[in-house]
C-alpha cells in the first residue's frame, strides 16, 4: 500500500472537522474569531457634530472683524449635555472635546486662543467656517458595512463593534477539543516516577496549541493501554466536544490501545510520508470526529501543527491557516529519509541574513530541540540530502 500523501491526510482532516455554527457571541469573547456576516452600521459616527477642541463654539463671522473680540459667554456644554441652546449671533458657548456643537454655531476656538473667560472671553484669533467641527458621520455612514464577513477580529474591530452600540457579532464559536493521551508509562509531572515511567507532556503540548490556535481544549489526562479504560474516559465528553485528538497508541506494537479501541470505529489508520509524524489515524468515533496522532512528543506536536492547526482554524472561518514561511539557507548540511517531507526543527535568523541553523537531528523524541526551535525546516519528498548553504522552505512556529 502505497504511503498516504501529506496533502492528502491534511485533506482529510479538514473535511472531518468541518466547519463550527455561527453564534452571536459578546464582544468579550470575540477576540481572534471571524465575523460570520458584513456589520451593517445601525448609527453614524461620529453620531452628531461635535468639537474636536477644548474651548468656545463660536460663528466664525462672529470673529472676522478686528482681533482681539470680547464676546459674552451664553452656555456651558460639557460632554454629554443632551440639551442645546441655539447659538446667539454676538455670543459664545463654552465646549469641551467631544461635546456636541449647538445649533447656529460654525467653528470652535481653542481655549489656547483666548484668556479662557467664563463670563465674557476674549479672542485673539480668527476661524474659518468648520474649525474644530467633527461632523456627523466623518468617519462612518449609517447603513455602511463596516465590517465585512471574514474578518479576523481583533482589538480594532472589537472598538468600532462597541463604538456603534453593538453588544455581540456573529462568529463562528471555538471548537472544543478534548485532548487524550494515552500509555501505561504515562505520569502526570508533580508526581513520582518510577523505573520505566516518564512524565507525560503530550497533553500540555496539545492543549496548548489548541488554545493557541483559537480552539478550547479539554485536557484528558491520559489513560493506561486499556481498550475499556479507553472507551470508558472519552465517554462522558462525546455529546460536548468537537473534536477528539488522541496521541499514543497508533504504532506496530503489541499495545496499540488507540488503534485496538477504533478499530471497529470508522477510523482509518495510515502511514503519511513525513518524518516525524508517520502514523496517523483520523474518522469518527460515535459520531464525534477523532485524529489520532503518534505519541513520540515531536511527532505528536509536528502532526498537530502539520494537520490538526490547520483544520482549526478553518473550522472557524479563518481565510489563512498556514503558518507564514520564508525561504532561508540551512547553515549545516542535513539528510532526510527517501519518500518522505521531513520537518526538521530550526532556530530561524532574519537579522543575519535570512539563515536558518537545525537544532538537535531528526529524532522524534527531542522535545527539548522543539522547545528552543523557532520554525519548522521543510525538507521535500524527494531530497535526501542537503548541502550547508542549500535553501529551504522554514515555517514560522511564533
Ligand atoms: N515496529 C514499528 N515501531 C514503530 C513504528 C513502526 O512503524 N513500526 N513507528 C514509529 C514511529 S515513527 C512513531 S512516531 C511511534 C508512534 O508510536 P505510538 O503512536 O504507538 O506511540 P507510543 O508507542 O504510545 O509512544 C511512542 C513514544 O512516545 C512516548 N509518549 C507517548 N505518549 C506520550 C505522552 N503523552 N507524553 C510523553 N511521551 C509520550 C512513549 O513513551 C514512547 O516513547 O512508533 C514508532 N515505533
Ligand atoms: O515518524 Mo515517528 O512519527 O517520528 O518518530
Amino acid at each position: 500500500m502505497s504511503p498516504t500523501t501529506v496533502a492528502e491526510h491534511r485533506q482529510r482532516v479538514a473535511e472531518l472537522v468541518g466547519l463550527m455554527p455561527v453564534l452571536q457571541l459578546p464582544l468579550d469573547e470575540c477576540l481572534g474569531l471571524v465575523l460570520a456576516a458584513d456589520v451593517i452600521a445601525p448609527v453614524s459616527l461620529p453620531p452628531f457634530d461635535n468639537s474636536a477642541m477644548d474651548g468656545y463654539a463660536v460663528r466664525a463671522a462672529d470673529l472676522a472683524g478686528p482681533i482681539p473680540v470680547t464676546l459674552p459667554v451664553a452656555d456651558d456644554i460639557p460632554a454629554g449635555r443632551t440639551q442645546l441652546n441655539a447659538l446667539e449671533p454676538g455670543t459664545v458657548q463654552r465646549i469641551m472635546t467631544g461635546a456636541p456643537v449647538p445649533p447656529g454655531a460654525d467653528a470652535v476656538i481653542q481655549v489656547e486662543l483666548t484668556d479662557g473667560g467664563t463670563e465674557t472671553v476674549t479672542i485673539n484669533a480668527s476661524v474659518a467656517q468648520g474649525t474644530n467641527i467633527r461632523v456627523a458621520g466623518d468617519d462612518v455612514q449609517k447603513g455602511d458595512a463596516v465590517l465585512v464577513a471574514g474578518t479576523v477580529l481583533r482589538p480594532a474591530q472589537l472598538g468600532l463593534a462597541s463604538a456603534l452600540g453593538l453588544a455581540r457579532l456573529p462568529v463562528r464559536r471555538r471548537p472544543r477539543v478534548l485532548i487524550l493521551s494515552t500509555g501505561s508509562e504515562l505520569v502526570e509531572p508533580g508526581q513520582p516516577l518510577q523505573p520505566g515511567q516518564i512524565y507525560e507532556s503530550n497533553g500540555m503540548m496539545l492543549a496548548s496549541s489548541v488554545r493557541e490556535a483559537g480552539g478550547v481544549a479539554v485536557q484528558l489526562r491520559f489513560v493506561p493501554d486499556d481498550v475499556e479504560a479507553f472507551h470508558r474516559a472519552l465517554a462522558p465528553y462525546l455529546g460536548s466536544v468537537d473534536v477528539i485528538v488522541t496521541s499514543g497508541g497508533v504504532s506496530a506494537g503489541a499495545y496499540e490501545v488507540v488503534k485496538d479501541a477504533l478499530a471497529s470505529h470508522d477510523v482509518r489508520f495510515t502511514k503519511v510520508a513525513m518524518q516525524p509524524g508517520g502514523p496517523q489515524g483520523a474518522g469518527t468515533y460515535e459520531g464525534v470526529p477523532v485524529l489520532t496522532l503518534p505519541g513520540n512528543p515531536v511527532s505528536a506536536q509536528v502532526s498537530f501543527e502539520v494537520f490538526v492547526r490547520p483544520a482549526l482554524l478553518a473550522s472557524m472561518g479563518h481565510a489563512q491557516v498556514e503558518r507564514p514561511t520564508a525561504r532561508a539557507t540551512v547553515t549545516t548540511s542535513l539528510t532526510s529519509p527517501a519518500g518522505k517531507t521531513q520537518f526538521r526543527r530550526g532556530l530561524y535568523d532574519p537579522s543575519s541574513g535570512q539563515v536558518v541553523t537545525p537544532v538537535g537531528g531528526p529524532g522524534s523524541h527531542l522535545l527539548s530541540a522543539l522547545a528552543l526551535s523557532n520554525c519548522l525546516i521543510e525538507v521535500p519528498e524527494d531530497v535526501t540530502e542537503l548541502a550547508a548553504g542549500a535553501e529551504v522552505t522554514v515555517r514560522h512556529l511564533q
